[in-house]
């Protein structure tokens, strides 16, 4: 259903129309007082509150808000991403919406954000954006967060590179991004690979872009799925056993997704058991929990012979997005690693 705006003006004429879809997260929390940084309760505020906080917004976009769902993201399921994608995908069709922002809890938004950027069929900026902070701490980061990605969301810049993640000033493609701190503001990096650019003194700045494909050249459509096939993640770890894989495999996972030590390392008593789930037709994909780096194709298992997937740099969570929508499309592993090296 389509809000009111949120200006009580009428649309300004010349600025652009950003949606705002509220998910929840911090972003949205409350702390018992100002200086309860952890504790506090996520998703409590609604997104229309969230940008009336922020009256200088008016003069960036004309703003409609859609309260999504209000939810912590450690909570978000596979069901929400698909309605979450069908509604992007639904107002970014109409020429009235210049760009989105969605609202989301920092704890799972690289995965939201990776699956958006696998099945949104727009070159139309899609923001997504978050906080560290609830939004009555002292020092809370999430309004300007939001009003850097309102900019962000309603610029030509943006347009064409990709579901982006927009925190601490900087912006970044969902591929790429990852929350590497539990707590601090400047939690989101994209490790390695490096930060699209900048959002500073109401100026959005880029300086690079990814070569991988997203958006309108994915081969991924979602608008008639209902669920997605279940891929679930193995931890790697000294002296490991099959457990877990095999609890997964009997919970009917199409696709497992092995984060190995180092460069995806597989222990010697863990071969026999991955190849007996491939033997059934899971697939395996070889990632890391390193968090950086490639994973080397015949590297450190002969992923020829083993009949097995390499995840080259994306990590375990990015992984299973991109198993989950490839296992849409075929079980061909070879197939599904050239997934691997496309997006
Ligand atoms: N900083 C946050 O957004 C974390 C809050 C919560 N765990 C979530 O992911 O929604």
């Amino acid at each position: 259903q389509e809000l009111q705006p949120v200006s009580a003006e009428s649309p300004t004429q010349g600025l652009p129309n950003v949606t705002v879809l509220g998910t929840g997260g911090t972003i949205a929390g409350t702390g018992a007082n100002r200086t309860a940084m952890v504790g506090y309760k996520a998703a409590t505020v609604a997104i229309d509150t969230l940008i009336a906080s922020i009256p200088e917004l008016n003069k960036v976009a004309n703003i409609k808000t859609e309260q999504i769902f209000q939810v912590a993201s450690e909570s978000m399921t596979v069901d929400q991403w698909l309605k979450l994608a069908k509604r992007v995908n639904v107002l970014l069709a109409q020429p009235h919406v210049d760009g989105i922002v969605i609202t989301h809890g920092t704890d799972t938004i690289e995965e939201t954000a990776y699956f958006l950027d696998l099945t949104v069929k727009s070159h139309k900026p899609v923001v997504m954006v978050g906080a560290m902070r609830p939004s009555n701490a002292l020092s809370a980061d999430g309004p300007l967060n939001l009003y850097n990605a309102v900019l962000l969301a309603g610029s030509k810049e943006a347009i064409g590179k990709g579901v982006l993640v927009a925190l601490n000033d900087q912006i970044n493609a969902a591929r790429d991004v990852t929350k590497t701190n539990t707590s601090t503001t400047d939690a989101f990096k994209s490790t390695e690979l490096g930060v699209l650019g900048y959002v500073q003194g109401r100026k959005v700045y880029f300086y690079r872009q990814s070569t991988r494909k997203n958006t309108l050249d994915t081969e991924f459509d979602i608008s008639n799925l209902a669920v997605l096939p279940r891929v679930d993640i193995v931890y790697g770890y000294a002296d490991m056993d099959s457990a877990a894989l095999d609890g997964q495999v009997a919970a009917g996972a199409k696709g497992i997704i092995h984060a190995g030590v180092g460069n995806g390392s597989v222990a010697a008593q863990m071969k026999v058991p991955l190849l007996a789930a491939r033997k059934k037709g899971v697939i395996i994909v070889r990632a890391s929990r390193v968090g950086q780096g490639i994973v080397a194709r015949n590297g450190e298992a002969s992923d020829d012979a083993l009949d097995f997937v390499v995840a080259d740099t994306l990590n375990a969570q990015k992984a299973r997005v991109l198993l989950m929508l490839g296992l849409t499309r075929t079980t061909s592993p070879q197939e599904i690693q050239r997934m691997f090296y496309t997006y």
